[in-house]
């Protein structure tokens, strides 16, 4: 029988330092989001992060925390039930670091029968930092606890032409009595490096002006240019002129060269160059988090206005929008009536 395990990123238990703690440990103490050796992973992430960073996150989570939990689970789950309601398989749903965790995701469905698994991460884009450590935890928890099952992975769906309808529509519907001067398409940064681990070919992505947009096997594991796909194929599905957008990366760690252009330091400029009233949406998530609700929708907010800026929309991740299920369903169904995998 199949069986779908929807997995997105995860949140601490509470926003306090005491649980925002063992979650940044377990998230950075992963190899694929820093990618050093064990040792000096650990020198950086306990010797160094964890002795503040618990703190600033905590106060952080603390403005954006809802009665009912983090708004990323309480959104995820919100999906994942809607979700359940129009699809013909079971659906379970898994974080990937913290609760509820990929393998209880994976009992659940064996518990009711399920062999064959649809892995789905709940990220536009591939990047190792979030794809690709999804389908390796995965499968090394298949390995040992369900040896029985098989997985087929969900290919990154940056450039879809029904998620990019759904995306274009909701920031249509969002920018409704907002005439902005200009549209920022913030993704979540990763280091320059990543970028070079995960090419294919070894020698295509430079990092620079022409290899994003150079035809290239790189392409179907390079976030920098998904990340760019999806930006032109929405401004296009919106007529979108080209002086009024531009796209940048947010949230870096101090230390590494990470994707540029920085949202902070674009955003700052942005007054002086004449813009005073700011959209800003994050396709990087599909579901509202910190790093938009507060990095964005409020430090990007007041950082923009201390530097002379208007008015500010950050427009709302796709979360529960009824299109998007919608979507999410058809993927989901046509994968469970398909008599060969689609991977
Ligand atoms: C080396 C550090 C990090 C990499 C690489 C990275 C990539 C990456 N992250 C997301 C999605 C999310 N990240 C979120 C929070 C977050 N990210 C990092 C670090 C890296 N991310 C940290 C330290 C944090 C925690 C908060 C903080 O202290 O700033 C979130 C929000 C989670 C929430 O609970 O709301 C998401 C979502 C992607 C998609 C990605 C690679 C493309
Ligand atoms: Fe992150
Ligand atoms: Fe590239």
């Amino acid at each position: 029988m199949k069986g779908v395990l929807l997995v997105n990123l995860g949140s601490p238990k509470s926003p306090t330092a005491k649980d925002v703690k063992p979650y940044l440990d377990e998230f950075l103490m992963d190899k694929y989001v820093i990618d050093v050796p064990f040792l000096l992973r650990a020198l950086l992430v306990r010797g160094i992060i964890l002795r503040k960073r618990p703190e600033e996150s905590a106060h952080a989570y603390a403005k954006i925390w809802w009665e009912d939990g983090s708004p990323l689970i309480v959104i995820s789950k919100r999906v994942h039930e809607k979700v359940k309601k129009e699809v013909e398989v079971p659906v379970s749903l898994a974080m990937r670091y913290g609760q509820p965790s990929i393998e209880a995701g994976l009992q659940e469905l064996a518990d009711k029968g399920v062999t064959e698994v649809m892995l789905f991460p709940l990220y536009p884009q591939y990047a190792m930092a979030s794809t690709l450590t999804i389908l390796v935890l995965a499968e090394e928890i298949r390995k040992k606890k369900f040896p029985h099952m098989t997985f087929t992975d969900v290919p990154a769906f940056y450039n879809k032409p029904d998620y990019i309808k759904v995306l274009a529509n909701s920031i249509k519907k969002s920018l409704i009595g907002f005439d902005y001067d200009h549209l920022l398409f913030s993704y979540h940064g990763i280091p320059e490096r990543h970028i070079r681990k995960t090419d294919v070919t070894k020698s295509h992505c430079k990092i620079d002006g022409t290899c994003c947009v150079t035809e290239s096997a790189a392409h179907a594991f390079c976030y920098r240019h998904q990340c760019y796909e999806t930006t032109r194929l929405v401004v296009e599905e919106l007529g979108i002129p080209k002086d009024k957008y531009s796209q940048t990366f947010q949230s870096r760690l101090a230390g590494d060269k990470w994707l540029e252009p920085y949202t902070d330091v674009e955003i700052n400029k942005m007054p002086a160059k004449g813009i005073k009233k700011l959209a800003v949406v994050t396709p990087a998530f599909v579901s509202d988090c910190l790093e938009t609700l507060e990095e964005i929708a409020m430090r990007a907010k007041e950082d923009f206005q201390a530097n002379g800026g208007g008015d500010f929309h950050a427009v709302p991740c796709l979360n529960d929008d009824a299109e998007w299920i919608n979507v999410l369903a058809n993927w989901i169904n046509e994968w469970a009536h398909a008599e060969i995998p689609v991977a």
